[in-house]
């Protein structure tokens, strides 16, 4: 069986070099580009990739997609700073390219993924949520992605169960100090030299209250859902927006 050609974009980074191990160490695929800034992605059409992994940065991720998309070049992105503009772009791209597949991923730790879900599952049941994501002071953006989607997993679960609003009785505060508003949950990020990416959901109820807690206490912990997302997007055109997708998460 001919291997999956794999390519690394961002492949001197923090996870992109990690990626590049891994992907290495694969039976099934063959890495046949790491690019990093500066490097010229027409490397991803001469090299025969089939699969691009999107490790860069904020500001680079867009223009190395359309690339990929408008060459059929299938992505699996874990890049943050996505918004419903970006997002309405990108499908532009894939609606003219209808056979390629990108995955989004805003976390590629099935820890992560998991506690997404749970806090989806359990935010109807609790008065208060809120979210405190802690992240290595490296990070380039707040809050992360991974938060971000949290929040707004909890906030459509609350919406479709009839939540009323949440008891909040602060009447003044110094700007910052209830964290960033994400459809109406309050995300706060913490930036920490010792960490790398860790997230708790806290819950509230009357006389009780759930906290969720996820740590990436190291890189590896995002590979296999990266190796993951490689093998089901060829398969599986258009967007697909988090690993949860690609996974049986009842089975
Ligand atoms: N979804 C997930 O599970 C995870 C997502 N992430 C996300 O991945 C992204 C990268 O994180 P991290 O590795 O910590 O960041 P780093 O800054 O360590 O790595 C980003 C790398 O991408 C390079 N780069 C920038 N632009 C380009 C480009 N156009 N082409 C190729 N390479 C480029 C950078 O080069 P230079 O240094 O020269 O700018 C750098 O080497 C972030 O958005 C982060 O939030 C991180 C971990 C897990
Ligand atoms: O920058 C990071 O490190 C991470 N970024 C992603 C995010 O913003 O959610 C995923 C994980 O938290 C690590």
């Amino acid at each position: 069986m001919s291997k999956l050609r794999v390519a690394v974009l961002g492949a001197k980074g923090r996870i992109g070099s990690e990626a590049v191990k891994a992907v290495r160490a694969a039976d099934d695929m063959e890495l046949v580009a790491a690019l990093g800034r500066g490097d010229d992605l027409k490397t991803l059409v001469e090299s025969g990739a089939q699969v691009a992994v999107e490790l860069t940065t904020p500001d680079s991720v867009m223009e190395n997609l359309e690339f990929c998309v408008t060459h059929g070049i299938h992505a699996v992105v874990g890049t943050t700073g996505w918004t419903e503009d970006r997002l309405a772009q990108l499908n532009e791209w894939l609606a003219a390219s209808p056979e390629t597949g990108v995955l989004i991923a805003p976390n590629f730790s099935i820890g992560a993924v998991l506690t997404m879900k749970f806090a989806e599952a359990a935010a109807p049941y609790f008065e208060s949520v809120e979210v405190v994501e802690l992240h290595h002071p490296k990070k380039v953006d707040a809050p992360s992605g991974t938060a971000a989607r949290t929040a707004q997993m909890i906030a459509a679960a609350r919406a479709k169960a009839g939540s009323p609003a949440m008891p909040d009785a602060t009447a003044t505060a110094l700007d910052g100090a209830r964290g960033a508003d994400v459809d109406g949950i309050p995300v706060h990020s913490v930036r920490l030299r010792g960490l790398l990416a860790h997230q708790e959901v806290l819950l509230g109820g009357e006389g009780e209250t759930l906290t969720i807690r996820h740590d990436s206490l190291h890189h590896s912990s995002f590979m296999p859902g990266i190796l993951l997302g490689s093998r089901k997007v060829v398969t599986t055109p258009g967007l697909t927006f988090g690993l949860e997708h690609f996974l049986d998460l009842n089975g």
